[in-house]
């Protein structure tokens, strides 16, 4: 098993990475394979002194405390966050983020789920769930994941980031924030309201900079901070969102987690008597026009823009959606 999942490994900046065989020969352990195998090919270990075994301290715990629900356990974390790690390798932010930024980005992508219960934050305020009063009803699973994620982190022994100044803990703790946050789809609108002109301000000062000095390629130098963080908040919701971006063989098999997922969650509003919600009543579900209508309403016009920015490396994702969402339409 070690060395089919070294092969596996040796694909880690592969989008077509298949995490299902990631998880089946690391014995369950995806997330804490492939955290350990991004942090140590961009050298994040030497870089802020982390101890190895902390950090597989940390990942392991981590991993335990996702629920063993259909979609939404540690399989999606480790697959987020191999995605985001490739996006990141894109060119055009060769010379973007700092080192903390990137460890940022992967440690929010890790815990972006962590203890999700399998139901939606809207079923948890409707049932008048204990975490729906803890946080007021406000982007209550992803707040419940930070308190979690960063919980763990206090245990002595799981602390990786100990060696960390103040100021570096603090930067990388109101990132992970602000992008974990980022991946509540009540966030969704505001995130596509403010992508264009943004992404246009960005396009504008590149190619300024290309034509000052040729030498620079095609990067994106963004000089604040704020700006920085705001595409990686764009980046992590593009890769939770990244399902339909990938071969069909994958999609599906996600489609099928999420539909088993909100198929039980639809069984409990049911018994409870509760109006059950979209796409959740597996007795009227039309799961190819659910897709189809997540990928036309939704997903694409996402990718569409991340691709636009970074023209032409996100080409093979857009094509994916493309004739994933042409599959779907040849089933009804
Ligand atoms: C096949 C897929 O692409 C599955 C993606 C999840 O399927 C959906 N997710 C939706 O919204 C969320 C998107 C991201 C997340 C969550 C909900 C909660 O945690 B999370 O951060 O993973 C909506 Cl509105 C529709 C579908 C559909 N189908
Ligand atoms: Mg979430
Ligand atoms: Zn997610």
């Amino acid at each position: 098993h070690e060395a089919k999942l070294a092969e596996l490994m040796d694909n880690i900046d592969a989008w077509g990475l298949n995490i299902f065989d990631v998880h089946n020969y690391s014995q369950s352990h995806s997330l804490t394979s492939v955290m350990y195998t991004i942090f140590k090919k961009r050298n994040l270990i030497e870089t802020f002194r982390i101890s190895p075994q902390k950090l597989i301290n940390y990942l392991v715990t981590l991993e335990s405390h996702y629920l063993d629900v259909p979609y939404h356990c540690s399989i999606h974390a480790a697959d987020v966050t191999q995605a985001i790690h490739v996006l990141l390798l894109i060119p055009s932010f060769e010379n973007t983020f700092t080192d903390l930024e990137i460890l940022a980005a992967l440690f929010a992508a890790a815990i972006h789920d962590v203890d999700h219960p399998g139901v939606t934050n809207q079923y948890l305020i409707n049932s008048d769930n204990e975490l729906a009063l803890m946080y007021n009803d406000t982007s209550v699973l992803e707040n419940h994941s930070l308190a979690v994620a960063f919980k763990l982190l206090q245990n002595e022994d799981c602390d990786f980031i100990e060696n960390l100044s103040d100021e570096q803990r603090k930067i990388l703790r109101q990132i992970s924030i602000d992008m974990v946050l980022a991946t509540d789809m009540s966030k969704h609108g505001a995130i596509m309201q403010t992508i264009q002109s943004f992404h246009q301000s960005l396009k504008a000062k590149q190619c300024k900079d290309s034509n000052s000095n040729s030498s620079t390629n095609d990067s994106l130098v963004l000089t604040e901070q704020k700006e920085r963080v705001q595409l990686l908040r764009e980046m992590l919701h593009c890769a939770d969102l990244s399902n339909p971006t990938k071969h069909l063989s994958i999609y599906t098999q996600w489609v099928d987690r999420i539909m088993d997922e909100f198929h039980y969650q639809g069984d409990r509003e049911r018994s409870a008597g509760m109006p059950i919600s979209p796409m959740c009543n597996r007795r009227t579900a039309d799961i190819e026009m659910a897709q189809i209508g997540f990928i036309q309403a939704i997903v694409e016009p996402l990718w569409q823009m991340w691709a636009q920015l970074v023209y032409p490396h996100c080409q093979q994702m857009l094509d994916n959606i493309d004739s994933n969402r042409q599959w779907y339409e040849y089933q009804i």
